[in-house]
Order: C-alpha cells, then sequence, then structure tokens
C-alpha cells in the first residue's frame, strides 16, 4: 500500500516538474512581469510621475547618466513631469531648492545612498565616499581643520609658484590656445603643490602626462554610471578577475597614486617628522596638516584616512571640479562682449588705481563687486556637479519640504536644476547675468542661500575654500594681463558628465596687454 502510494506521489512529483519544464519558458518571463508590476504599482512611490522605465527598472538612471548629457535630461525631465519626479523604483528627484536646502542640511538622519560606496577607494572610505554618518563626521572634524581658509591662505605661495608656471606658458604661446587645456593643467599642479609640495608638471610639459587626467575622466565616467545601479560594481570593479584584464585601469593613476606613497613614504616615521617633508621649508602643505590631524587622534583618524583623503582631493575631488568652474567662468564672460568689457574694465580700473599687487590676492579680488558677480553666476549657470546629489530618508520616514517619504526612500537634488528656480533667482534664471547678484542686496542673499555648487549641510565640499581662493587668484589676473577673444563664439562648450561636467573647446586668441 504505503509502496503503491509512494510511487504515485513520485510519479504526480515528476508531472509537475515535467510540467515545470514545459512551462518554464513563459514562467520566467511571467514571474518577472509581475515582478516589474509590483515595483511599478505596489510602491508607495506610485503616485509620483516619471518614465514608465524609470518607476520599474534603474536602467533609465543608467543610461541617462551613460548619455553623459545628465544636467540636460534631468532638466528635461522636471520640466515634463513637475517638481518631484520618480527617476527611479525607489528614488524620488526634487527641484526645489528649499527640498535640497533641507535634505542636505545637518542632523535630520539623511544619510548619502549606495552611490558613494561604488567611488574608490572601498577599503578605506575618504570623506566623499563615507556613507556612515557618524565615521564620516568623525572623519571630517579633523580633515577641516587645514581646509579651513585660514590654513588655505598659508598656501598661497604653493599657488603662486604655479601662477608663474602658467603665465609663462600663456606668454609663450600667445596667439590661439586652447585655454580650457591649460586651466585644467592649472588646476593640477595647484593640488600637486598644495598637497604634497611636488609639481605634477602638467603646466610645464603641457599635455596630460600619462593620462592621468583621462584615467580620472574614465574613472569618473564609470563611477556615475555604476553608481546608479551599485550592485553592479562587484560584477566589475570590485572581481578579483576584472584586474586582470590589461586594458582596465579605473582609478588607478599611476602618476598620483604613487606620488602620494612616496610622499607618505619620506615622511615616515610620522612621530620624528611630524609630517614635514622638508625640515627647512617654512611651507606647511596639505599632507602635513592630515599626519599632524592624525597624531593628535590617532584613532579617529588613522593613516589609511591620511591617505585616502590626500590622494581623493587630487585624484577626484580637487580638480576636475576646479578646472569646469573656471572654464565656465571664461566660456560666459567670453562670449557676451557687454559682460567681458564690464569686468575687464573693473579689473583694469583697480589695477590702474592701484588696488591690484602684481599677483591678485584674495582680499584684493573680493573687492571686485563685477567679477565676483561673474564667478557666482557661472557656478549658478553650470555648476561643476553634473549628477544628482542623493540622500535615503531614515527608517520610519520623513518630511522633505512638506512631502511625507517612506524610509528607504532615496531623494535626489540636482544643482542644473536648482540653480534655475524662477521664484529664487528670476525669471531670467537661465540667463547668465551677473548683474542679478549686483540688483538688491537683499536678494542676493536669498539666491546665496540657495546656491548648491558646493553641496551642502554636513557634506559641504571641504575643498571649497582652496578652490575659491585659487579661481579669485588666477581669474582676475588673466583678465589683467591678457585680451582674450573666443575662436568660436557661437560653438557651445563640449560638456561630458561624468561626476563633474568635463568640459573642452574653450578655445581662444590671446594676447598680453600692452604688447
Ligand atoms: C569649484 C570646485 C569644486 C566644486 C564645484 C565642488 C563641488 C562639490 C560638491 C557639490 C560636493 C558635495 C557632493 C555630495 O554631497 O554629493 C563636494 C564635496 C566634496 N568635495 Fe568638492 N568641489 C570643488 C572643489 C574641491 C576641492 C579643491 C577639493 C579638495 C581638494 C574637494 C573635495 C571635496 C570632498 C572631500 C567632498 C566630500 C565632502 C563630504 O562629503 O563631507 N572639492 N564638492
Amino acid at each position: 500500500m504505503a509502496s503503491t502510494a509512494a510511487a504515485s506521489e513520485s510519479s504526480s512529483t515528476r508531472i509537475l516538474v515535467s510540467k515545470i519544464y514545459e512551462y518554464l519558458p513563459y514562467l520566467v518571463p511571467l514571474l518577472l512581469i509581475v515582478h516589474l508590476i509590483r515595483r511599478r504599482y505596489g510602491s508607495p512611490l506610485r503616485k509620483y510621475p516619471g518614465p514608465v522605465l524609470a518607476s520599474f527598472s534603474r536602467l533609465h538612471s543608467l543610461l541617462s547618466v551613460a548619455s553623459g548629457k545628465y544636467p540636460d535630461r534631468i532638466t528635461a525631465l522636471h520640466a515634463r513631469y513637475g517638481p518631484i519626479v520618480r527617476i527611479a523604483p525607489n528614488e524620488l528627484s526634487f527641484s526645489s531648492p528649499e527640498a535640497a536646502r533641507e535634505l542636505l542640511s545637518a542632523g535630520k538622519g539623511f544619510h548619502k545612498t549606495p552611490f558613494y560606496s561604488v567611488f574608490p577607494p572601498p577599503e578605506n572610505p575618504d570623506i566623499f565616499t563615507e556613507t556612515r554618518e557618524d565615521v564620516h563626521a568623525r572623519k571630517k572634524r579633523v580633515a577641516n581643520v587645514p581646509y579651513s581658509m585660514a590654513a588655505m591662505q598659508q598656501l598661497t605661495p604653493f599657488i603662486d609658484e604655479t601662477i608663474e608656471v602658467l603665465l609663462s606658458k600663456l606668454n609663450n604661446s600667445e596667439g590661439k590656445v586652447d585655454l580650457g587645456d591649460w586651466l585644467h593643467f592649472f588646476a593640477f599642479d595647484v593640488l600637486g603643490e598644495v598637497a604634497f609640495s611636488r609639481k605634477f608638471g602638467f603646466l610645464v610639459q603641457g599635455v596630460d602626462i600619462d593620462d592621468t587626467i583621462k584615467t580620472i575622466d574614465d574613472s569618473q565616467w564609470y563611477n556615475g554610471i555604476v553608481g546608479q545601479v551599485p550592485e553592479l560594481n562587484h560584477l566589475f570593479r570590485n572581481n578579483p578577475l576584472w584586474k586582470l584584464v590589461p586594458a582596465i585601469k579605473m582609478g588607478k593613476s599611476a602618476l598620483i597614486t604613487q606620488m602620494a606613497l612616496n610622499e607618505m613614504g619620506k615622511r615616515k616615521p610620522f612621530e620624528k617628522s611630524g609630517g614635514r617633508t622638508d625640515m627647512e621649508a617654512d611651507r606647511k602643505d596639505l599632507l602635513q596638516s592630515l599626519i599632524e590631524g592624525h597624531l593628535k587622534s590617532p584613532d579617529k583618524f588613522g593613516e589609511g584616512d591620511v591617505f585616502a583623503v590626500a590622494h581623493g582631493a587630487i585624484s577626484f575631488a580637487g580638480s576636475d571640479s576646479t578646472a569646469s568652474t573656471m572654464q565656465s567662468f571664461f566660456w560666459h564672460v567670453l562670449r557676451d562682449p557687454r559682460v567681458y568689457s564690464a569686468v575687464v574694465s573693473e579689473v583694469l580700473t583697480a589695477s590702474k588705481s592701484g588696488k591690484l599687487s602684481e599677483r591678485v590676492t584674495w582680499a584684493e579680488a573680493q573687492q571686485l563687486p563685477y567679477f565676483q558677480a561673474c564667478l557666482k553666476e557661472a557656478m549658478r549657470t553650470r555648476p561643476a556637479v553634473g549628477v544628482n546629489i542623493s540622500r535615503l530618508i531614515p527608517q520610519g520616514g520623513a518630511e522633505v519640504n512638506g512631502t511625507w517619504l517612506p524610509g528607504g526612500t532615496s531623494v535626489a537634488v540636482n544643482g542644473w536644476v536648482l540653480h534655475k528656480d524662477k521664484r529664487i533667482f528670476g525669471e531670467d534664471a537661465d540667463d547668465f547675468k551677473p548683474e542679478r547678484w549686483l540688483e538688491d542686496e537683499e536678494k542676493a542673499k536669498k539666491m546665496e542661500r540657495y546656491m548648491f555648487q558646493f553641496g551642502g549641510g554636513s557634506h559641504l565640499c571641504i575643498g571649497r575654500n582652496l578652490a575659491l581662493l585659487e579661481m579669485n587668484k588666477i581669474l582676475p589676473l588673466l583678465l589683467k594681463e591678457y585680451d582674450i577673444e573666443l575662436i568660436h563664439p557661437d560653438r557651445p562648450l563640449n560638456a561630458n558628465t561624468t561626476f563633474f561636467v568635463v568640459q573642452s573647446g574653450l578655445e581662444v586668441l590671446i594676447k598680453r596687454r600692452g604688447s
């Protein structure tokens, strides 16, 4: 009896298995469709409009970033769907600057999303890649000290030295030059000096040595795209087999990594050198300040953090961002004869009346209101970070700008959208118009509050003082020294957004004033 029952049971199992096999080609797509429909309609975010693909897959975001035109894509999405757009199954993009202020403000428990974890180094996250707020806060407290404006001012001699090299190069190449390339080389060389008291030599050689800049940009391209689906990182960069493919050197710029390692090595043991590279030098570079921070609080800021922060500043955060901003400044100023003539006249008048030194200082640049307005306007209309800044809503949910959102929702904001808000910046917010900063003090203060070119809150850019110091010194100086003209005034600047908006094509005719 028992054996008959067992035989019949095994035969029905066989039938079931054979049926499953028979229907498998239909079953798998069916289950997938059910899963996708659940993602689209079963989510509490279903009431928010957005592209259909985005409601059930992150593929939409991935393809948008891969296009290199993310600022245009996200702007178009908000123009079509309104102030809150569902850009992925669990992600909303907000266009309102008020929402961005709340999202980025410190102490609300909004953490960075897994997007950031894709950026190297995975083994020792730096200030940018660290997604644990408490660990981030601990590290940032130490790293903030050397990045303060007072500390940065002491680095002025490093910047001045690099300025001399740039000027000598431009003096020797009067006529047609790619100003964008020179500004890019300048931004890198300043960082080499500031961080390690070492010249990378981009300006001297006038080329992208060892394809360093290209390697960094390729890495950013990868980070921006794979960051949309961070799980893919296990398949690629974090996959040991990936490293065996010789053509791929994602995230590893030999020149910069080697320089960082050498400089750290030379200063060991830290207890003895105090982080100084040269016992005679009276200049303190960034690495020395970071080592001092490490010596004071080795438990909060380990040796790995010293390396990660110094290396990250150069190989990721500080170079493309500053170069892109300077290129935007020149492109906007040069293509509008009215703006160019106003800013040049301000600089030359100040210079003639003895208000500018031969090498413009930070304090002097602050006394050039029209120049300051042009710089702000460049950072407003073309912020250097082109992809979204995103944060996670904590478990239990939270309100953003009056909208209740469930825990685990990712919320994104984008400077290219936020800075074009007509309520804050005016009906002509899409236009480059420096005057908007000079018309009314109250209005200018309000606009300032809603500028996100350096992010905000606890993740406000740590390098903003360095970038501002550098730009305030070199930009007016170039306007003072040279007559500059766009070769192709009607041609847009080529912009390829990876994480930063990497720009090219700033070709100009340059002539020394008075020559
Ligand atoms: C004009 C130049 C720059 C721009 C426009 C810029 C922009 C930004 C933005 C928007 C963020 C916030 C990103 C986010 O929350 O997802 C950020 C963060 C950061 N930036 Fe910059 N940056 C510039 C220059 C620099 C420089 C020169 C350095 C270092 C030398 C630097 C280092 C960092 C770091 C470490 C972070 C992470 C801060 C944190 O999460 O606490 N940046 N930057």
